[in-house]
């Protein structure tokens, strides 16, 4: 292990690009540090590369990163997931979140790489704007974030480097606490899962909503409709060069709201090694 023949992999699920921008940094300042040529990288946003499954060895080390959905690793990708096979790998575990809270999603995706044949041997927790919002951590992972990963990066460096591979121990409870849920006015929970965007004047019919939706649910011949489940993950939204698709649902525009106005407060990567 960690000899010339490791390899470095990058593994991400990012509908907006956050996590995808964090998982390919550390991928790639630990290529650069271990003098490879190059990575590959999985892209797990895209459903066809899902559904092959992913078996590893202990010539690798696996950069896997997930965006925080309510709290913890999105539920969508847990079947997907027990085909994903470590064999011994190293893995980093990264996710981001919108800041207000990663909760118990680090501890989850640290437990299911290992219980996967992973050796997980850093952890990070990291803020990414978030989906729901233009100004919700805005713009993030900003320059301040990136410095970060790259010390990350370089301390998971050393720590390989040592022959220190011991598991990491993150924060979150198991058991896992439930998957956070919004809630209205009067503080009563709200269900947002059967809402799904609407398209407006604005649409130009160029299809990239229909390529850029993770769960294969924008129908490419008529992207007005939706084939099957919405996770609320904005890709369709944010992708959209013409601003054509929206949310109109008054239980998710208050939740979007209450998030933007409660957690404010600028929060910052947790890292663990
Ligand atoms: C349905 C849904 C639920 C989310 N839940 C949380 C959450 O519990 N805590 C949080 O801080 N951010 C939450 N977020 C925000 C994302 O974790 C955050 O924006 C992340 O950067 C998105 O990653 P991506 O750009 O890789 O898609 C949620 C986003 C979505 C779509």
């Amino acid at each position: 292990m960690m000899g010339k023949d490791m390899s470095i992999c990058s593994m991400h699920f990012s509908p907006t690009g956050t996590t995808e921008k964090i998982v390919k940094k550390i991928a790639d300042t630990l290529k650069d540090k271990f003098e490879k040529q190059d990575i590959t990288n999985i892209d797990f946003t895209n459903i066809k590369n899902r559904q092959t499954g992913q078996s590893f060895s202990s010539d690798n080390l696996v950069v896997f990163g997930v965006p925080v959905i309510a709290g913890r690793v999105p539920n969508v990708l847990l079947k997907y997931l027990n085909n994903v096979k470590g064999n011994g790998a190293l893995a980093v575990c990264v996710v981001v979140y919108g800041n207000r809270n990663y909760d118990d999603a680090l501890i989850e995706s640290r437990d299911i790489l290992t219980d996967n044949g992973f050796r997980v041997i850093a952890a990070g927790a990291f803020i990414g704007e978030h989906s729901f919002s233009k100004i919700l951590a805005k713009e993030r992972p900003d320059d301040e974030d990136m410095s970060v990963v790259k010390n990350f990066s370089d301390q998971i460096y050393d720590k390989i480097s040592k022959g220190n591979f011991d598991d990491v121990k993150v924060k979150g409870s198991n058991p896992y606490r439930d998957y956070y849920r919004p809630k209205d006015k009067s503080g009563n929970f709200v269900d947002i899962r059967k809402v799904a965007p609407k398209t407006n004047e604005n649409c130009i019919d160029c299809k990239i909503c229909a390529e850029a939706c993770p769960m294969g649910s924008i129908d490419f011949k008529d992207v007005a409709v939706l084939n099957g489940i919405c996770i609320k993950c904005c890709a369709c939204i944010k992708k959209c060069p013409t601003e054509a698709k929206y949310f109109d649902d008054m239980d998710y525009l208050n939740h979007k709201y209450e998030l933007e106005v409660q957690f404010i407060k600028r929060k910052e990567a947790e890292i663990f090694i």
